[in-house]
């Protein structure tokens, strides 16, 4: 049966199941095909017409047909029903079908929510493990981020070192420049300084040139003197006048002594003061090398961090792995800094210490320029002193030198027989000499004692040497007894450079200093000769042909004759004469002369030298800006010994020789006495010696007499007659050194004085 409370459904499974068709009986059911309803289906309308349907009756009681109707209704009615009933088995069925998928589905679901919930908790746990995860790696990001920020500060830090380290350096290496500018700079004084001294030189010699003028000046005002005197030389007023005059220069000469004293003093004092600048210099130079040595240092240490600072790039790529290696790093840096820190106060320190040290060295600089101007101040009024007693003590002078004990010596017990003064007055000009317990004091220009060397000795006569370029006539000769060091003197050692003597000394200055003028305008010509005269005979020791002018006694070789001619020049003829242009030539020459020389073994001398050796250079100069001409002679001359006759031991050959050499000697001191004592005749021809030497010793040349002595005990007597001659001579006024200056004319050739 239909009821109403099923309505609905069968609304619902009408509209479900015939999708709104008609409920006739031609329409064709869906769902129901092969059913019992024969495949209808039933709408709701169908259903509803179906339930309403009035039957209609032709006539009213025509109950057969009622009855027919009825059941067709019945049956369609039935069939409704049944369609019905189908529908609801289906309905029930799916129902049934749809609960178990339900079910099927919820128990998924359950199933899922289970699943869903253990995945869930499993993500759970990843995404704790991921957050953790996450925040270690966050954690290590930081880390990780502030190493980096580390390392870049770092790095910024090493770059800021290096840079600063770069600046520093730079500011060294400018200091360095401006230590080599200053060092170039203070070469550059040097030089001026150099100049200066040269500049000075040559005011010197303009200064001598002016002096010579003065000179020549002064030997007219002398001539004319000396015709005054002439004339009234019977007025005794004069002769008193005179002598009052002589008596001044006496004390000129003393008072000029004890300045010239006092300016050596001077002199020394002042070369000590500049030995002890140089030594404070040498001491700031050796600092400034020390400092040089500590900025390279520091300029190493600098390129062992610029090496450090290539390092860091690879160091930075390691530091993001490795952060044990930045703690180096910073450690590295710290140290670094730290040692930045020491240099940039070192370098502070330096530069003060510099700035200080630069002070010091232009104040010593300063120091040094005012003692070498007060130096070359002393040295001129040295020179014009020496001058000035020259011409106030005459033109000879004497120089003592004692020889060293040798080992050949006899050294015998009877004590030191030489003493020198230690008193102001005469210290380096004294020598005492005891004999028999009495004791002889002599005095000369300058003593020199055993323990002198050739330099020290050279030294003392280069002004006499460089007089002779300026155009004077020199003449150094040594005197003495046989064996006390004269040919040591003059010729030195042979074969030891060091101990060479004054002549080859001498030579080596005249030919530096030719040089030196060139630029002046100075050319000089130089001729040598040397000759010795050997039992009053003269022998070239520079002839080719040595047989032609010697034998066995000297007596009938080539004869050689002295002739002076009006000028006061000497001639020798037939003697060799030889340009020269080196002093290497000279010496060649020397040796050459040496080996001709003759000596012969005495009792006091293993190699004595039996004749005087004269070495004669003729020096002409002309200054071709000034067209002045100057000539000038240096005559070197070692004597041969003097000695008494029982001394040498000589007989025979060796006899003659001594006599002869002793009567030469006896002509110079007669030679010399008579000029001193101004005698008319003076006795120059007596000796082929003296008169050679005529214009050196009576003239107006420079004069310089060594006295050489032998400090044995057993030479005394000996030592005692050449100091007494010695004294005599240096006592003597025998004329006033001129020089001889003239306007360009012809040439000559050599002559001795
Ligand atoms: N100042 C000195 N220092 C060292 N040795 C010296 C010195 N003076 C001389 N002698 C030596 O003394 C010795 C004799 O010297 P030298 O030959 O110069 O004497 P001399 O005076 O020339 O003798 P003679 O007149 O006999 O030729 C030489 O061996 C020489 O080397």
């Amino acid at each position: 049966m239909v009821g109403t409370a099923n309505n609905g459904r069968l609304r619902l499974a009408f509209s479900l199941v015939n999708g709104s068709q008609d409920l006739g009986p031609n329409s064709t059911p869906a769902s129901n095909a092969g059913s019992e309803c024969g495949g209808i289906e039933f709408t709701r309308e169908d259903v509803e017409a179906l339930v309403s349907e009035k039957m209609k009756y032709k006539n009213k009681f025509n109950y057969k047909e009622r009855c027919e109707n009825m059941m067709e209704y019945i049956k369609r009615l039935r069939l409704c029903i049944r369609w019905f009933q189908e529908l609801e088995g289906e309905y029930a069925f799916e129902q049934e079908k749809l609960r178990s998928d339900l079910e099927l589905t919820e128990r998924r679901c359950s199933e899922m929510e289970v699943a869903l919930e253990n995945k869930e908790e499993e993500l759970n746990l990843i995404i704790l493990e991921l957050r953790k995860s996450l925040a270690s790696l966050q954690e290590k990001l930081a880390k990780e981020e502030s190493e980096k920020k580390a390392t870049v500060d770092s790095l910024a830090k090493e770059k800021e070192a290096r840079i600063s380290i770069e600046r520093l350096q730079a500011s060294l290496s400018e200091e360095l420049d401006k230590f080599q500018g200053e060092v170039d700079g203070a070469n550059q004084r040097i030089a001026s300084i150099n100049d200066m001294y040269k500049l000075l030189q040559e005011y010197n010699s303009s200064l001598q040139l002016y002096n010579s003028k003065l000179q020549k000046d002064l030997d007219a005002a002398h001539e004319t003197i000396k015709r005054g005197e002439k004339e009234r030389s019977t007025i005794v007023e004069n002769l008193h006048n005179l002598r009052g005059q002589h008596k001044s220069l006496r004390d000129q000469l003393t008072s000029s002594i004890a300045s010239q004293d006092e300016v050596m003093k001077q002199k020394d004092s002042l070369l000590n003061e500049v030995a002890c600048l140089r030594m404070e210099l040498q001491q700031i130079r050796d600092d400034r090398d020390r400092y040089q040595q500590q900025v390279q240092s520091v300029a190493a240490e600098v390129s062992k961090y610029k090496d450090l600072a290539t390092n860091s790039s690879e160091l930075e790529e390691k530091c993001l792995s490795q952060g044990n290696q930045i703690q180096i790093l910073h450690d590295q840096l710290a140290v670094a800094e730290r040692k930045l820190q020491m240099s940039d106060m070192s370098a502070l320190e330096t530069r003060i210490e510099f700035e200080g040290q630069k002070k010091l060295i232009n104040e010593l600089q300063n120091r040094l320029e005012d003692a070498e101007f007060k130096l070359i101040e002393g040295e001129k009024l040295r020179k014009k002193l020496h001058n000035t007693i020259l011409e106030l003590k005459g033109n000879i002078r004497v120089f003592c030198r004692v020889r060293p004990q040798l080992p050949d010596d006899n050294s015998s017990n009877q004590g030191k027989v030489i003493s020198y003064p230690t008193s102001m007055e005469y210290l380096g000009r004294g020598i005492d000499m005891t004999q028999n317990g009495q004791k002889h004091c002599f005095t000369f220009d300058k003593v020199f004692m055993p323990d002198a060397s050739q330099e020290e000795v050279f030294v003392e006569i280069s002004q006499l040497v460089q007089s002779a370029l300026d155009g004077y006539k020199v003449c150094i000769f040594a005197y003495g007894q046989t064996g006390s060091g004269k040919t040591y003197t003059m010729m030195g050692r042979p074969g030891h450079l060091e101990e060479k003597g004054l002549i080859p000394r001498s030579l080596e200055q005249i030919f530096q200093t030719k040089q030196a003028l060139q630029p002046q305008g100075w050319r000089y010509e130089m001729q040598v000769s040397m000759l010795e005269i050997y039992n009053e005979t003269i022998r070239d020791l520079l002839a080719t042909n040595r047989e032609s002018s010697r034998n066995e006694n000297g007596a009938a070789g080539k004869q050689y004759t002295i002739k002076h001619d009006a000028n006061g020049n000497t001639q020798v003829s037939d003697l060799t004469i030889v340009d020269v242009q080196s002093s290497r030539e000279v010496s060649f020459l020397l040796d050459r002369a040496a080996n001709s020389r003759s000596v012969g073994k005495t009792q006091m001398n293993e190699q004595s030298s039996r004749s005087h050796f004269v070495f004669t250079m003729r020096i002409t100069g002309v200054n071709e800006s000034t067209e002045q001409q100057v000539q000038s002679v240096l005559n070197l001359i070692d004597l041969a010994g003097s000695e008494r006759l029982s001394k040498s031991g000589s007989t025979g050959d060796r006899l003659k020789e001594t006599q002869a050499i002793n009567k030469s000697l006896s002509s110079l001191a007669d030679v010399i006495f008579a000029l001193a004592k101004k005698e008319d005749h003076v006795p120059f021809r007596n000796s082929k010696l003296t008169y050679l030497l005529q214009p050196c010793l009576g003239g107006d040349s420079k004069t310089l007499m060594f006295v050489n002595i032998s400090p044995e005990p057993s030479s005394v007597g000996e030592s005692l007659c050449s100091l007494r001659f010695a004294a005599r001579v240096n006592a003597c006024e025998i004329g006033t050194p001129r020089r001889q200056l003239n306007m360009k004319t012809s040439d000559s050739r050599l002559s001795n004085g």
